[in-house]
């Protein structure tokens, strides 16, 4: 130890270049003001043409305006983080800390239990001392598949993880590896171990597709003998099977190394009793895990999100290990990074802006927000302590008591944990563990750790320390959205709402930035707005913006151009091609036309008390058919759905208005003057056409499966000319 002692374990630095981005900010923000001021004074009277229609674009601009300001927020501040590993290791070898790590799962129809035990393999192949690792698997499916599946991945763990050390493999999660085709592709180590994975995976697709488990299997192993009373996915007794005891001397690999805990739990579920979605699966884990574990630190992992890099664990405990900065650190957040994003990101699951520079703000501001994910967490944050300033964190916790225990007596002592009753009458939910009633329990969990005094970090390493699977249809990604944003929002009415409650709590840029995500559903009326009325208003040649010679036109013309160019920069620099660009404005737009409406009328019909809240798991498997339009970057529609119809039929009327104008351009209808007057319209309406091009061939051209129905080409063509005519006619 020694002068080690006296260097951090992490460094913080910070971005370069915020001076000139504020200046520019500070000119952006001049322009949106006189486009407000231009607005409110050329208000027509009531006599003449666009009177409401003018009003109604000035609401939409007061709040893109606003709203900008907010977005401001994250960008203000940006720090990135640095983490000394080996110093850690020097300083601390004997004495780290327990870690459990939690896998989520609840579906082996869309999460293929393959798939899971990929993930749970490569956290058990951490490059981190074995006996103070524990993996716990929540299975919310119930599903003895799952079970036998993770039984055959305890047993390829005892080759797979002295393997992955022997030869320093990354990534972890064999399917991950096997499919890189490594240099020791050659070798005898590399084939052996290579069959005894599709030994693995055969047998665990067999049971997958049979739905059942072989019955010497069966036999084997007691573990199965808990399925005797199940009645269904909703309704069962607490499943608890330690599948490795990490303390037990026989619990070694083939070279006779210890190997990590292993355990699985399908807590209790009734018809009669919510079970609150996977936050009740992880406050369930929290508490079985506190009587077999005990870690102190906690990772918590969506069933699709492998370990990508076998050193995380180390990096994490770089910041709550900080003897000088470590001390208020409630939980360390790595970005969402995926597997199967194509180069153009046609469904912009990356939120490559968000992960690469809203987080990095927020992380000055106090810490990003926390996203279900590739999160560690201490234990007792977790569990709802509150922060004060002589908080003092001990390491070396003596929890040796549990090696006396026999495991099937302490398997029984803990099942009860895990009852659906268990909770009543309790803070679970309320304020220990993950907090209930929310879609984003997740981020509402985080916001209310940080209310209590502690903060967060936001570490996003060169090597992506997790990779999972992003939705890869249209439908999945609207769906997924439609989640986030309801979550959100309901984030801001919520007892730890950033609006008042976090008042004082946390710092100012942090609450703005809540807001930034918080508002999104909100956001699709003014923006639906804009992409609606104005192209009307071509067919009726009422002109909504200033004359391109009118001075006027400037601050329009500089606030879209300067906000646009500042987001295309700042896409290509968090690595993004032109092209991705284009699909990430195409997202937004189809989010905020239908994701983030169906949020807000969802939200407003909860708190009506009309509907309850429901999470809708994200497919993580797919069609070979489906799969290969992904592949090629073609947009996948298939089945008809509401939100289809409303962005065809938003797309149909942007077309009509457009080939309107241009007819009459054609045929010489409209003078110099007119054209000038509606030039901005004009091209408003076409940067609408054009971006949405990818639709307009699945409602006309394409003859693939992901293509639009003919239902709803029909829908859509009828639902825009009515609008077209009703609005010709009647304004
Ligand atoms: O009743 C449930 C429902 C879901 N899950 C698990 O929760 C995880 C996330 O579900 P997924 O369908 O993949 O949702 P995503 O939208 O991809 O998840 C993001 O958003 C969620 C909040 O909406 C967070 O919980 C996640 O961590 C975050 O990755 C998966 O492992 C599921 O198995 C459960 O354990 N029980
Ligand atoms: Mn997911």
């Amino acid at each position: 130890m020694g002068s080690e002692q006296l260097n951090p374990l992490f460094e913080t630095k910070k971005a370069k270049g915020s001076i000139l981005y504020r200046i520019f900010a500070g000119t952006v923000f001049l322009g949106i003001c006189l486009v407000w001021y231009y607005r409110v004074r050329n208000i027509p009277s009531k006599e003449e043409d666009g009177r409401w229609v003018w009003i109604g674009l000035l609401g939409a601009e007061l709040w893109f305006g606003f709203y900008w300001l907010f977005t401001q927020a994250p960008r203000w501040n940006k720090i990135y983080r640095f983490t000394f590993k080996e110093r850690l290791f020097t300083r601390y070898k004997n004495d780290l800390p327990g870690v459990d790590i939690f896998v989520c799962t609840a579906n082996p129809a869309i999460e293929p239990p393959l798939m899971v035990m990929n993930t749970v393999l490569s956290v058990m192949a951490y490059d981190y001392p074995a006996e103070k690792l524990s993996v716990y698997l929540s299975d919310d499916g119930g599903s003895d598949v799952t079970f036998y599946a993770l039984m055959e991945a305890s047993r390829f763990a005892r080759h797979w993880i002295p393997y992955c050390k022997r030869f320093h493999v990354e990534p972890r999660s064999p399917a991950a590896y096997f499919a890189l085709k490594p240099n020791l592709d050659q070798t005898k180590a590399y084939a052996a171990i290579k069959n005894l994975y599709e030994d693995m995976e055969n047998r665990i697709e067999n049971a997958n597709n049979l739905g059942r488990i072989p019955e010497e299997e069966q036999f084997n192993h007691k573990g199965f003998s808990q399925w005797n009373s199940y009645s269904s996915r909703l309704d069962h007794g607490t499943i608890l099977q330690v599948l490795i005891n990490g303390k037990a001397p026989n619990s070694i690999d083939i070279d006779g190394c210890r190997l990590p805990t292993l355990v699985y739990l399908a807590r209790e579920k009734r018809p009669k009793h919510p079970h609150h979605f996977k936050a009740g699966a992880l406050n369930a884990l929290i508490r079985v895990s506190s009587k077999i574990s005990n870690g102190e630190i906690i990772l918590t992992l969506d069933c699709d999100m492998y370990s990508n890099n076998s050193l995380s664990v180390m990096d994490a405990l770089c910041f709550f290990m900080d003897e000088e900065k470590g001390h208020d650190i409630a939980f360390v957040q790595f970005p969402q990074n995926f597997e199967n994003i194509t180069k153009n990101d046609i469904y912009s699951s990356l939120l490559r802006v968000i992960m690469d520079v809203d987080f990095h703000g927020l992380d000055g501001f106090g810490g990003p927000l926390y996203i279900g994910t590739g999160c560690f967490h201490r234990r007792d944050t977790l569990c709802g302590k509150k922060f004060s300033k002589d908080c003092k964190f001990e390491w070396t916790r003596n929890d040796d008591y549990k090696i006396q225990l026999n495991i099937e007596e302490l398997e029984e002592e803990t099942k009860p944990l895990a009852s659906c009753t268990y909770e009543q009458n309790t803070k679970w939910g309320i304020e220990m563990g993950l907090i209930y009633g929310c879609p984003v329990e997740d981020v509402i969990t985080g916001l209310s750790i940080q209310c209590k005094g502690w903060k967060s970090v936001y570490f996003n390493p060169e090597r992506n320390a997790f990779l999972g699977i992003a939705p890869i249809t249209l439908s999945e990604t609207l769906v997924q959205h439609k989640r986030w944003a309801e979550g959100d929002f309901q984030v801001l009415f919520s007892k730890c709402s950033p609006a008042w409650y976090a008042h004082g709590k946390i710092s100012l840029g942090l609450r703005m930035a809540y807001f930034v995500y918080g508002l999104w559903p909100p956001n699709c009326f003014p923006t639906l707005y804009y992409s609606i009325v104005p192209s009307l208003c071509l067919l009726k040649g009422i002109s909504l913006f200033p004359q391109v010679s009118s001075p006027w036109f400037l601050p329009f013309a500089y606030v879209i151009s300067a906000s646009y160019i500042c987001s295309l920069a700042e896409f290509l620099w968090c690595r993004g091609t032109i092209l991705g660009w284009l699909n990430d404005q195409r997202i937004w737009l189809y989010k905020r036309g239908t994701s983030y409406v169906f949020a807000f009328i969802d939200t407003i019909s909860k708190m009506l008390g009309f509907t309850n809240s429901t999470f809708i798991i994200t497919a993580k498997a797919a069609d070979e058919d489906v799969l290969k339009r992904y592949e090629k970057e073609i947009m996948e529609f298939g089945a008809s759905s509401p939100m289809f119809t409303i962005l065809a039929t938003l797309a149909m009327l942007n077309l009509f208005c457009f080939v309107g104008v241009v007819q009459k351009v054609i045929m010489k209808e409209i003078s110099f003057r007119f054209f000038e007057a509606m030039l901005s319209q004009i091209i408003l309406c076409g940067a609408l056409v054009l971006i949405n091009l990818p639709l307009y061939q699945a409602l006309f051209l394409r003859k693939d499966k992901g293509k639009l129905p003919g239902s709803v080409t029909v829908k859509s063509f009828a639902l825009a000319l009515l609008a077209c005519i009703s609005f010709t006619l009647l304004y």
